[in-house]
């Protein structure tokens, strides 16, 4: 685990106001993430991003010592509480997951799913697909059906950046003919519902916690919306404190931040050593 000095772990004004208040009162706290690239490291198949144990058993520790845990993430709520093991991580047992963007939850404690139906206009995009795909003469994009998404991930392309910009318009034509619209991130492009982002699904879980100190952890374009609300939220009182997962491939997230750790072995080592300071220990 890369450790990380208290001195480390709030860089701006605002994020230590944010601790100081977390560690005054962990009762109104939430601490939530995103999953991938945040407490999962990127892999190339998404079907194998297991979490990072580490990470997860930090966030563990902090949901034994704060009001609420969370994870926010483009996943649906299913698969990232499988790839996170987030229903057998000690800790965890009343964490919330708001998956796809914040439309479906997953509740620790009762181990109920809320998921609603997909749009039916999904499976006419995916019907669509390979004929573009064919067209553009693109291999190598690997389609992740997510329900109410899917997801072009051009990450094992031989050229993933170029395969990336040569979607885009096709894309985001394809998802406007459908009343859809396109979610960009690292190496992937998905056609999705609009109408909820991270930023609707974070606010409606402070208000519903009664949060009001709030951490907010991502990598990614995704992410963006959560950040922006977790910045406006102190305009209303609250403190927050914005933790970017670093990576080469996108630093959007950089200049709205608290703190910028190194990918998942450095949200461990953040969250671990909030709470070492939690537990009264010296970080
Ligand atoms: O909101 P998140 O939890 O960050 O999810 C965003 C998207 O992440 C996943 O894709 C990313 O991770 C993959 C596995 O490491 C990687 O192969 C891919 O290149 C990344 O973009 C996920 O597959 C998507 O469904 C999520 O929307």
């Amino acid at each position: 685990m890369t450790e990380t000095s208290a001195a480390e772990l709030a860089r701006t004004d605002e994020g230590r106001a944010c601790l100081e208040a977390l560690l005054a009162d962990p009762a109104t706290a939430l601490v939530a993430f995103d999953f991938d690239g945040t407490l999962s490291p990127i892999v190339a198949d998404p079907a194998s991003a297991v979490a990072d144990p580490e990470a997860v058993a930090a966030l563990g520790r902090l949901g034994h010592l704060v009001g609420t845990v969370a994870v926010i993430t483009g996943r649906p709520a299913r698969t990232a509480v499988e790839l996170g093991g987030l229903d057998r991580v000690a800790g965890l047992e009343g964490m919330v997951v708001l998956g796809q963007y914040g439309i479906e939850r997953w509740d620790a404690e009762t181990g109920e799913f809320r998921i609603p139906p997909p749009p039916a206009e999904i499976d006419d995009v995916e019907a669509a697909l390979p004929a573009l795909l064919a067209e553009l003469g693109l291999t190598g994009v690997q389609l992740e059906h997510k329900q109410r998404a899917i997801g072009l991930h051009t990450r094992r392309c031989a050229d993933p950046a170029g395969a990336f910009r040569t979607l885009a318009e096709p894309v985001r034509q394809l998802a406007e003919q459908h009343g859809l619209g396109v979610e960009p991130g690292r190496n992937v492009l998905e056609i999705r519902p609009p109408g909820v982002d991270k930023g609707d699904a974070l606010r409606a879980l402070v208000e519903e916690r009664g949060s009001r100190s709030v951490v907010f952890g991502g990598d990614d374009l995704g992410d963006l919306p959560a950040f922006h609300t977790a910045r406006a939220l102190r305009e209303e009182g609250l403190t927050s404190l914005l933790v970017v997962s670093a990576s080469a491939e996108e630093d959007a997230l950089v200049q709205l931040a608290d703190v910028v750790v190194d990918g998942p072995p450095g949200v461990a080592g953040w969250c671990s050593a909030v709470a070492d300071l939690l537990e009264g220990r010296p970080a």
